[in-house]
């Protein structure tokens, strides 16, 4: 017996970001995009477990001990029974690691749904994300997928609605950023600063709800952009190259360093695919589409 749940990855249309506050976090306006890009996470019984293993062009960057996101899941979930987590996790990888997207909260909030079906624990949608937002900010969204606001460090969750498809492209970088250097350097950049509370944009809301995407592409932001420029300022040729080639907008996904396209429509995706390919600027590309559903169980 065996469950695989599929779950997307995400961008942040837009990430307002506050001050630090005294848990080291940070209050968020995050808008989340789930798109078209996934992760699979496989479960079976393993006595002795938990176990994982897990392939893909980027496996070997992927922890396979306890601190995996997967793993813990599997604990969390566990503990909170009372039963052993005897399982194997199989994460078939196909979402940049330490790359914005939220790969390992995709894999910690896929862990969850495949082991409650496994292991037939009937958790009530309410107790899933309290554990998804224990294990991490992000990993609430993974689960809900869609598009959604989320507020606190981005782990309270409303969803938002959403009007049509919007056409992505997306640029792997060389190497991964780690999320919390990126926040330490917003900190550094923004000493002696006035930082405002963080608000969802109005105009972005309403651009994602008449699914526009020239007026979605006016209104993106990410306050995490300056910080992760700064620690990788090589992102700056990538950004220009995708706008050069039609892109209705450009930006940092989340702490990055993957960079995310918005074209008009799938034919100047793939136009902004092909300049970055001939760029120089970027180890990948890919394109997606979103909104893309939540963490969804594909065989059990
Ligand atoms: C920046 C965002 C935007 O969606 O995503 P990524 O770019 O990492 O994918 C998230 O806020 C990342 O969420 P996640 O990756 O789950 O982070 P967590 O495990 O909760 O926290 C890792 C570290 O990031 C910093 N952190 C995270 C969230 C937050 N609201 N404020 C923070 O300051 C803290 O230093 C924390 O110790
Ligand atoms: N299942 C997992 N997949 C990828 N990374 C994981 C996983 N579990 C833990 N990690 C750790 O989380 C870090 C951040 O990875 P990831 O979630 O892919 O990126 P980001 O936080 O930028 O969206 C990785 O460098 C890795 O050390």
């Amino acid at each position: 017996m065996s469950v695989t749940v599929r779950v997307p990855a995400k961008v942040n249309v837009q990430l307002a970001v506050g001050a630090a506050r005294p848990d080291g976090f940070h209050d968020l306006a995050n808008v989340f995009l789930a798109v078209g890009l996934y992760d699979e996470v496989t479960v079976a019984p393993s006595p002795g477990g938990p176990r994982v293993t897990c392939e893909g062009p980027d496996a070997d960057q992927v922890p396979l001990d306890r601190t995996n996101l997967a793993v813990r899941a599997a604990e969390a979930l566990a503990a909170r029974h009372g039963i052993s987590p005897d399982v194997h996790l199989h994460i078939t990888k196909d979402i940049p690691v330490a790359g914005g997207m939220a790969g390992g909260s995709a894999d910690g909030a896929g862990a969850l749904l495949a082991c409650d079906a496994l292991w037939g624990t009937n958790a009530s949608r309410d107790e899933l994300l309290d554990i998804c937002a224990e294990l991490g900010s992000d990993v609430p969204f993974s689960l809900v997928g869609g598009a959604a606001l989320g507020t606190g460090r981005g782990e309270k969750l409303r969803a938002l609605e959403t009007g049509g498809t919007f056409h992505w492209v997306f640029a792997m970088a060389a190497r991964g950023l780690s999320t919390p250097a990126v926040f330490r350097e917003f900190d550094r950049l923004a000493q002696g600063l006035d930082i405002p509370e963080p608000i969802a944009s109005e105009e972005l809301l309403g651009a994602l709800a008449e699914g526009d995407p020239d007026a979605l592409a006016a209104a993106v932001s990410n306050d995490l952009q300056p910080a992760a420029l700064s620690l990788f300022p090589e992102l700056a040729d990538t950004l220009a190259a995708g706008r050069s080639a039609g892109a209705l907008a450009g930006l940092v996904s989340g702490s990055g360093p993957t960079t995310a396209f918005l074209a008009r429509d799938p034919e100047s995706a793939l136009k902004v695919a092909e300049t970055l390919r001939s760029s120089g600027t970027c180890r990948a590309v890919r394109l997606a589409t979103a909104p893309a559903p939540g963490a969804t169980v594909v065989s059990a």
